[in-house]
């Protein structure tokens, strides 16, 4: 198969690249909690508890951030720290190699300054064992030496707001995700929502997008800001060569469409995805070791990326026996669906609850 969205991760409009190709980022990123769009209950929810801490001075307790990648995650976190007229310092999981690199990175902190982590659930255990007292009483306990002549010393910390976000909340450790006092999980943005985002940076970008034509990048943008961005500045390019002034609902269409992006924000790595469970495991339920060795993708893109919408679409369930393709997902290919066979109707409706706090725990296969 060919086609711009059947290439690597990176050549994908909905990958989980961030900084490739979106220079523009820095400027179209909201700045505060007023011009962060959509995600209400936790706009909502963060500014009561941001006024709240700054009401008592003290530094905003800390926040756990789970969504699929591209929901504005490390935004809310840069907004954090701004709200609370604190200093932002950015890292993440897999970077932090040894306890000493975190002990560094604590040591160095303000007063209430915001420490993001990104990726959190891919911290050590050495590192997370560390963190565990930095968060709750701001002090380190560290092991200096070897052997017998091996001791601890304790190093207090400034009070600071650790900020992590993860698009795994089912990898995150239950010690780790109970010491943080406000945890938030961050929804698939609606259409209505995602056309304002699109207007914003139409604005900022200087194009003339009508809003019809904001309408239609936003229906088909997976429910995600980063990938409205992406549409937007592909948009953007198919109507300058065009020779378009101002761009409509049927400029973005023919834009989209010719990026392979289906009415309903599909792509072609989905219905790569789709087809291979359809026709190749007869519909599932079929494990994601499997489905991955079979598109040659990574398990995690197809766990982090592609699997979310689909299931938030309903055209596809995870359940404890692996990837199973809906009547809906039938549907949606223009395929019969298969007699349900007893096995297949238990896996239905054993499946786990898409949203539920735990939904990637349990056995994953
Ligand atoms: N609510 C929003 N309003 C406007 N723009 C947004 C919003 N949320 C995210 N964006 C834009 O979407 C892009 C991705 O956001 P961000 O980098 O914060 O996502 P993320 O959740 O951290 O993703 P990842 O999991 O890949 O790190 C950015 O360009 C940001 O400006
Ligand atoms: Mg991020």
């Amino acid at each position: 198969m060919s086609g711009p969205a059947s290439g690597p991760d990176a050549d994908r409009l909905v990958s989980r690249e961030r900084a490739a190709g979106d220079g523009m980022d820095v400027s179209l990123r909201p700045l505060s909690l007023a011009d962060f769009t959509g995600q209400r209950q936790v706009r909502e929810n963060l500014s009561i508890f941001i006024q709240a801490a700054r009401s008592r001075s003290e530094p905003l307790d800390h926040v756990l951030l789970f969504g699929p990648p591209g929901l504005g995650k490390t935004t809310l976190a840069q907004i954090v720290a701004k709200e609370m007229g604190a200093g932002f310092r950015a890292t993440s999981g897999p970077v932090i190699a040894k306890a000493g690199d975190l002990a560094a990175l604590l040591t160095n902190l303000q007063p209430h300054d915001v420490l993001f982590i990104d990726e959190i659930h891919r911290l050590s255990p050495a590192v997370e064992e560390i963190l565990y007292p930095a968060m709750e009483d701001f002090h380190l306990d560290l092991i200096i030496g070897e052997g017998p002549a091996a001791r601890s010393v304790r190093i207090d910390l400034p009070p600071f707001t650790l900020v992590g976000a993860t698009t795994r909340s089912g990898l995150i450790t239950r010690p780790l995700r109970e010491r943080f006092g406000i945890p938030l999980r961050m929804q698939f943005y609606e259409p209505e929502e995602l056309q304002l985002i699109v207007g914003r940076a139409a604005r900022l970008l200087d194009m003339r997008l009508l809003p019809e034509g904001a309408l239609e990048i936003a229906r088909r943008s997976r429910g995600t800001p980063r990938v409205a961005g992406r549409l937007l500045r592909r948009v953007r390019d198919f109507a300058a060569v065009a020779g378009a002034t101002e761009i409509d609902a049927r400029a973005a269409d023919i834009a989209l469409t010719r990026l392979e992006v289906d009415r309903l924000g599909f792509d072609a790595m989905d219905r790569r995805y789709l087809n291979c469970i359809a026709n190749n495991y007869g519909g599932g339920p079929v494990g994601v070791e499997t489905l991955a060795a079979a598109l040659s993708e990574q398990r995690d893109v197809l766990e982090e990326v592609i699997e979310p919408y689909l299931i938030q679409q309903g055209l596809l369930q995870r359940t404890p026996r692996g990837r199973l393709l809906t009547d809906t997902g039938y549907r949606y290919l223009g395929l019969p669906a298969p007699v349900t066979s007893p096995a297949r109707q238990l896996d239905m409706l054993g499946a786990p609850e898409v949203d539920g706090p735990d939904a990637e725990e349990g056995p994953d296969v």
